[in-house]
């Protein structure tokens, strides 16, 4: 395709044209929100766990589709925020959506039309703009059932568009990516082409450790723990020493990741470090602490590097 302009511009009316479209993934906690972003993505940018409510940043992934670029915006689950913590994750996730082109709810068929399914939908309709809804988990449901759901949802008059996806297993995947793409308008690309994340490796890093720690301590420590890089330092030898904090809420917290004899903070560190390894393609160095920060959830310095607004 050739921009129509002027002939005398050769330069403007012989370059390829591209298109870049901005896409919020929003849904409940829980929805899949994550393992679709990988999967459209194509490489493991925000982290997955069967706890809900693990997407505390905004996660931006990148995806290219021919000559159109998908930036994402990975939002934090939207659900009744009780917490001070889960007020900021639910302005967090709607701010996501507003800067987005394109709106797609991830629903899990499994649960259907819940009520924070129903609160998101109200969101949506008083937004005014139409949304696409990506039914997730069909791997999980019978057909029968599904389509009664996708009737049901698409009877609200918020939704565009209806895609049954598995996030996990890709099926239909391929088909909402090229619909997106196609929804794009034309404009040039906000990033290079091959960079699949605009998050800083820091943060990506400290994502990775706090992955590990939630699938090796889920029921001891459902949400007391944060991580953050302190240090990121390239030694010549094309290696990279990372130093990582862990941060508890309790003393008890803190013996429970470090374990007997620090047998815990060991495998963690090296389940860490062999992702590490895997993702930045050279030797790393992990050195872990664990530090007790009593009431870090309160915290509003610890807000803005997590990318969260502080609410009252
Ligand atoms: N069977 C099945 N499980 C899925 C599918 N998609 C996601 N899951 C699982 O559902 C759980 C939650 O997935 P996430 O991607 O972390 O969900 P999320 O919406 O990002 O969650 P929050 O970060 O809490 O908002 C994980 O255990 C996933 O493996 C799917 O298509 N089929």
């Amino acid at each position: 395709m050739t921009d129509q302009t002027t002939s005398d511009d050769a330069s403007v009316a012989s370059s390829p044209a591209t298109y870049c479209g901005f896409v919020a993934l929003i849904g409940a906690p829980n929805a899949g929100k994550s393992t679709l972003l990988n999967a459209l993505v194509g490489a493991k940018v925000a982290i997955v766990t069967h706890k809900v409510q693990t997407t505390r940043s905004r996660i931006t992934g990148i995806a290219m589709e021919g000559d159109t670029q998908l930036v994402f915006i990975d939002t934090p689950g939207i659900f009744q925020p009780r917490r001070r913590l889960d007020r900021a994750m639910v302005s967090a996730a709607w701010r996501g959506a507003e800067d987005a082109e394109t709106v797609v709810l991830i629903v899990d068929a499994r649960k259907g039309l819940t009520d924070d399914v129903s609160r998101i939908i109200d969101g949506l309709r008083a937004g005014g703009g139409k949304a696409i809804l990506a039914l997730n988990k069909i791997d999980t449901v019978k057909r029968d059932m599904l389509l009664a759901l996708s009737q049901e949802l698409f009877e609200t008059g918020v939704f565009s568009d209806v895609f049954m996806i598995s996030a996990l297993t890709g099926d239909g995947v391929a088909d909402l990516k090229a619909h997106l793409a196609e929804m794009a308008p034309a404009g040039p690309f906000m990033y290079p082409e091959d960079q699949v994340a605009d998050i800083t490796m820091r943060m990506l890093a400290a994502e990775v450790t706090r992955e590990k720690v939630y699938l090796r301590l889920h029921d001891e420590l459902p949400y007391a723990i944060t991580v953050e890089t302190e240090k990121w330092e390239e030694r010549k030898d094309g290696s990279v020493r990372i130093e990582q904090v862990i941060h508890v809420q309790r003393d008890s917290q803190k013996g429970m990741v470090i374990g007997k004899g620090g047998a815990m903070l060991k495998t963690l560190g090296s389940m860490a470090r062999e992702e590490l390894e895997a993702m930045l393609e050279c030797r790393v160095h992990l050195f872990l602490h664990v530090r007790v920060t009593e009431r870090w959830a309160e915290d509003r310095g610890r807000y803005s590097d997590m990318g969260l607004d502080y609410v009252d």
